[in-house]
C-alpha cells in the first residue's frame, strides 16, 4: 500500500519565484531602447524605473512609477560585462540543483518560465548549444548522479514526455506532426489528478537520448515569427522527466519505491498583449488562446495567493479556477498541490507595461504555498510477492483478452468456412434421415404384405375348418391308370395303416386345429411387430392417420 511519508509541513512551502532580465536584442539597440531595470544582488530586489517622461505627458507620470519588488532571486543577465552578471550556470546552481535534490528525495517538482514574448523564457529553460539552459543541465546532472550510484540495492529508471498546449488543445511532441493534428484528451484520476491520456512516455538511459527526444519535440513545437521574436513559441510546452528509484533492503527484504515527477519544466508562451506583437488573423486568435491560459493562470495564482493553507481550513474555501484553461488544469498539482514549484519570471529591459505585468504576476506567485509530499511506497517482501502475483493475474487476464480478441478475429475469418461445413453436415444428415424414412417405409410395406398373406392364410384355414373336405376313398385297383398308381401306392400307408382310414377324418382335424393355433399365434406376433414398427418409424401422427384411414 502506498505510504506517503513526510507530512505536508515537511514538504510544504511557498512557490520559489526568481526574476531574470536579459540584455538588449539587436532590434532594441537599433531603436535606442533604454534600460528600465535595476537589480540589487544584496537583497535580491528588482526595481522597474519609469521612462524619462517629457513634461507634455503629465498624467502618464502617475501610472509610470518606480516599482520595487523582492524575489527569492533577481538574476541580472543584462550585460556579461557587469560584475554580478548571472549566467546559465548561476541560474541552475540557484534553482535547478536544489530542485533535483528534492526529486531524489521523492518530491514532485515544477519549474515554469513566465514572461512576454522574447523575454528569455526559452533561453532560460532550454538555452543554446553554447549556453544550455535549465532543462539540459538538469538532465545532465540527473544522469551524472545516477551513474555515480554505486549501491547495488538501488535502481533508477527515467522516462520522459513532452507536450504542448496550443489553442487549448494538447499535442504530443514526441510523435511526428500529423495533418490534421491529433489532439490528446485530458482525464482526471482520483490519485494522480489531471493527466493526459495516451501521452507518449519514453524510457531514457542517458543525456544523449534525452537530447534526441527534446530536439524532436522542439522541432515539432508550434512556433511563428512575431514582431517581437523571430521564433516565438506559440504554445505552452511542458517537458516532464519521471524518476523512479527502487531501493531494496537486503536485511529486511523490504522494497522502497519513490517516483518523482521531475521538473515539469514548463516553457510558457509569451504573455504579450496583442498590439505589441502586431498580430493579426490566426496569430491574433492564437494570442487570445495563449492569453486565455495565461489569464486563467493569473486568476489561479491570485486565488491561491489569497488563500494560503493556514486560512483554508478556517473559512469557506475559494474556488480556484484551474478548470478554466487546459494549462492550469494540467498544472493543478504543480500550482497548488503536491509539488515543490518555482517560477522564473523573464523580463525584457525596456518594456515598462509588459515588465510591470510580469513582475506583478511573480509577486503574487510568491504567496502561493504548496503541500509537497514524498511520493514513496514501502513494500515488504510479502506485499511485493502479493503485488507480483496480482500483476501476474492481471497479465494473465490481459493475455486472455488479447487472445480472445485475436480468436474473435480469427473466428470471424473462419466463420463463413465453418458455416459451409455446417451446411454440408446438415445436408448429409437430412439425406440420411430421408434414407432411413425410405427404409422404414419399405419395411412397413413388407410387413403389411406379410400380414395380408397371413390373414388370407388364416381365412382359408378357418374356412376349411368350417367346411371340412370329405375323405376320398381310393379305388381298389385302377389298372387303367397303370404304373402311376403303383408308384402312388408304394408311398401310401400299408394296409394296416390304411385300416385306420376310418379314423382318418378325426386325425386330420386335430392336425388342422394345431396348425390353426400356431397360425393364430404367429398372426398375433406379426400384428404386434407391425404395430411396433409403425410407431417406431412413423410416430404417432402417422398411426393416427392410418387409424383414420
Ligand atoms: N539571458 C539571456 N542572455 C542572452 N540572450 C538571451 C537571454 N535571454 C534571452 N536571450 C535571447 O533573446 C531572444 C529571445 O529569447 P527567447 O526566445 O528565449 O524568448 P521567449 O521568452 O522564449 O520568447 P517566446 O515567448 O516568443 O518564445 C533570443 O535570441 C535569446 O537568445
Amino acid at each position: 500500500m502506498p505510504i506517503e511519508s513526510n507530512n505536508a509541513a515537511a514538504g510544504g512551502g511557498n512557490v520559489r519565484v526568481v526574476v531574470r532580465v536579459r540584455g538588449f536584442l539587436p532590434r532594441e539597440i537599433e531603436r535606442g531602447a533604454v534600460n528600465l531595470i535595476e537589480m540589487d544582488p544584496r537583497n535580491q530586489s528588482t526595481t522597474l524605473h519609469p521612462l524619462a517622461l517629457d513634461s507634455s505627458k503629465a498624467n502618464a507620470r502617475k501610472v509610470m512609477d518606480k516599482k520595487v519588488f523582492t524575489f527569492d532571486n533577481s538574476f541580472w543577465s543584462f550585460s556579461r560585462d557587469d560584475e554580478h552578471y548571472a549566467d546559465q550556470d548561476n541560474v541552475y546552481d540557484a534553482l535547478g540543483e536544489e530542485f533535483l535534490d528534492h526529486n531524489f528525495e521523492g518530491y514532485h517538482t515544477c519549474i515554469f518560465a513566465y514572461g512576454q514574448t522574447g523575454a528569455g523564457k526559452s533561453y532560460s529553460m532550454m538555452g543554446t548549444p553554447e549556453h544550455p539552459g535549465l532543462i539540459p543541465r538538469t538532465c545532465r546532472d540527473l544522469f551524472e548522479r545516477i551513474e555515480s550510484n554505486n549501491s547495488p540495492n538501488v535502481n533508477y529508471s527515467v522516462r520522459v514526455s513532452y507536450f504542448e498546449v496550443y489553442n487549448e488543445h494538447v499535442r504530443d511532441l514526441l510523435v511526428p506532426r500529423r495533418d490534421p493534428p491529433y489532439y490528446l484528451k485530458v482525464r482526471e484520476s482520483p490519485t494522480e489528478g489531471p493527466y493526459i491520456k495516451d501521452l507518449t512516455e519514453v524510457p531514457v538511459r542517458g543525456i544523449a537520448e534525452i537530447l534526441k527526444w527534446m530536439k524532436m519535440g522542439d522541432n515539432s513545437r508550434t512556433v511563428a515569427s512575431t514582431k517581437m521574436n523571430d521564433t516565438s513559441s506559440r504554445s505552452h510546452a511542458v517537458f516532464t522527466l519521471v524518476l523512479k528509484q527502487i531501493h531494496h533492503d537486503m536485511d529486511t527484504d523490504e522494497t522502497t519505491e519513490r517516483v518523482a515527477r521531475i521538473s515539469r519544466l514548463v516553457d510558457l508562451a509569451g504573455s504579450e498583449r496583442a498590439n505589441s506583437t502586431g498580430a493579426t488573423g490566426a496569430r491574433l486568435r492564437e494570442g487570445s488562446n495563449i492569453n486565455k491560459s495565461l489569464t486563467t493562470l493569473g486568476r489561479v495564482i491570485a486565488a491561491l495567493a489569497d488563500d494560503p493553507p493556514q486560512k483554508r481550513g478556517g473559512r469557506k474555501k475559494e474556488v480556484v479556477p484551474y478548470r478554466d484553461s487546459i494549462l492550469t488544469w494540467l498544472l493543478k498539482d504543480s500550482l497548488g498541490g503536491n509539488s515543490k514549484t518555482a517560477m522564473i519570471a523573464c523580463i525584457s529591459p525596456s518594456d515598462y507595461d509588459e515588465t510591470l505585468s510580469t513582475l506583478r504576476y511573480a509577486d503574487q506567485a510568491k504567496r502561493i504555498r504548496t503541500r509537497a509530499v514524498v511520493n514513496q511506497d514501502h513494500l515488504s517482501s510479502a506485499e511485493r510477492d502479493a503485488q507480483i502475483a496480482e500483476m501476474q493475474e492481471t497479465i494473465r487476464a490481459l493475455q486472455i483478452s488479447v487472445s480472445q480478441v485475436a480468436m474473435t478475429k480469427k473466428q470471424n475469418d473462419m466463420q463463413s468456412e465453418q458455416l459451409e461445413i455446417y451446411q454440408t453436415e446438415v445436408e448429409k444428415m437430412q439425406r440420411k434421415m430421408e434414407e432411413a424414412r425410405t427404409v422404414a417405409e419399405c419395411k412397413i410395406k413388407a410387413l403389411q404384405t406379410q400380414n395380408e398373406a397371413l390373414r388370407l392364410h388364416l381365412r382359408l384355414a378357418v374356412e376349411s375348418l368350417k367346411n371340412p373336405i370329405p375323405a376320398v376313398v381310393p379305388p381298389s385297383r385302377r389298372t387303367s391308370i397303370g404304373e402311376d398308381w403303383d408308384e402312388y401306392n408304394s408311398d401310401a400307408p400299408d394296409d394296416e395303416e390304411a385300416g385306420d382310414d376310418g379314423d382318418g377324418g378325426d386325425g386330420e382335424r386335430d392336425e388342422m386345429e394345431t396348425r390353426l393355433e400356431d397360425l393364430l399365434q404367429d398372426l398375433g406376433m406379426f400384428r404386434r411387430k407391425v404395430s411396433d414398427d409403425k410407431s417406431r418409424f412413423l410416430g404417432d401422427a402417422y398411426l393416427k392417420e392410418i387409424h383414420v384411414n
